[in-house]
This record gives C-alpha cells, structure tokens and sequence, in this order.
C-alpha cells in the first residue's frame, strides 16, 4: 500500500479545500494517507516518505508563502530526488504564473511531477475538486 504525504498552507481555505480532495483521490485508492498542514511537520520527516503532494497558493509577488511555506519546499527540495511528486494550489490576483515558476524549480533539481500541477482560481469549483482527487489517485498509484 502507497503512504502519501500531503502538505500545504492555506491562508483562507482555497488550497485547503484542494488538499482534502487529494486525500480523497489517494485514499480512494488504497492509499494511507498523511495530511499536514506545513507547520505541523519537517522536512525531514516528509522526506522519508516515496508519494509527496505539495499545496501552495501564489502569494508575494508570485511566489510561494515565505514564512513557512518557502523555508519548508527549500529544505525539502534537496530531498526529493527520486520522489514521487504532485504540486497544486490556488490563485487569483493574476494568471498563474507561480505554479509554473514552483514547477520550474522542480524540473530545475531534475524532478518531474507525476502530473500536471492542478490550480484553482480563488476557491477550487467542483470540476477543479475532481481533478485534485485524480492526482492523488495518480499519485497514489504512481
Ligand atoms: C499576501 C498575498 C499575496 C498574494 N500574491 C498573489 C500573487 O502573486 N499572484 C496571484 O495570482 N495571487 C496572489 N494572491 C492571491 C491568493 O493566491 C489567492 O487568494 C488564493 O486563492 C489564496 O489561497 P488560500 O485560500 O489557500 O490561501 C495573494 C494573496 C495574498 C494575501
């Protein structure tokens, strides 16, 4: 059975909402499941795990929550060489460009998402929620 990670911060609920559903999609799956939010967990002991969903919103000036968010992914990127890796998020002052600048650092390590990063704008409609559980089912099975 796949044990899947999922961390994320949210400042009011949108990326939240997204975590729980990729909970849903991995446990549907048959997966077990560890939902976290960023301050409650290291680096360290998400590194020990193989299935590794990461929620951020775009926050500054498109980039990821620095207080905690920032100094968590920084830690772990070094960690996650042949890791199993998902990213989603959410959005809405501009069009998205974060998620493609996380991922762009992601690919810069040599790491490739097991799926497209999935993005809500603002809170996560029903269609944005389903495609959150399909990635952790991907990765779950991945
Ligand atoms: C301090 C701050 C910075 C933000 N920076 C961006 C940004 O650079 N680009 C963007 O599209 N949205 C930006 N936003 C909007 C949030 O990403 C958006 O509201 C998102 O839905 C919040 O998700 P959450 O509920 O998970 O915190 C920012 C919001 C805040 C409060």
């Amino acid at each position: 059975m796949a044990k899947v990670a999922i961390v994320y911060w949210t400042g009011s609920g949108n990326t939240e909402a997204m975590a729980h559903a990729v909970e849903e999609g991995a446990q549907n799956a048959g997966a077990e499941v560890a939902l976290n939010f960023v301050s409650d967990v290291t680096a360290d002991e998400i590194a020990s795990f193989d299935h590794i969903a990461l929620g951020c919103p775009a926050s500054g000036n498109e980039q990821l929550e620095e207080y905690e968010f920032e100094p968590f992914f920084e830690e772990l990127l070094p960690q996650l060489q042949n890791k199993k890796v998902a990213i989603f998020g959410s959005y809405s002052w501009n069009q998205g460009d974060w998620m493609q600048i996380w991922k762009q650092r992601l690919n810069d390590e040599g790491i490739e998402t097991i799926a497209e990063p999935v993005v809500a704008y603002g809170y996560p409609e029903d269609d944005i929620l389903e495609e959150c559980k399909k990635l952790g089912e991907t990765l779950a099975n991945a």
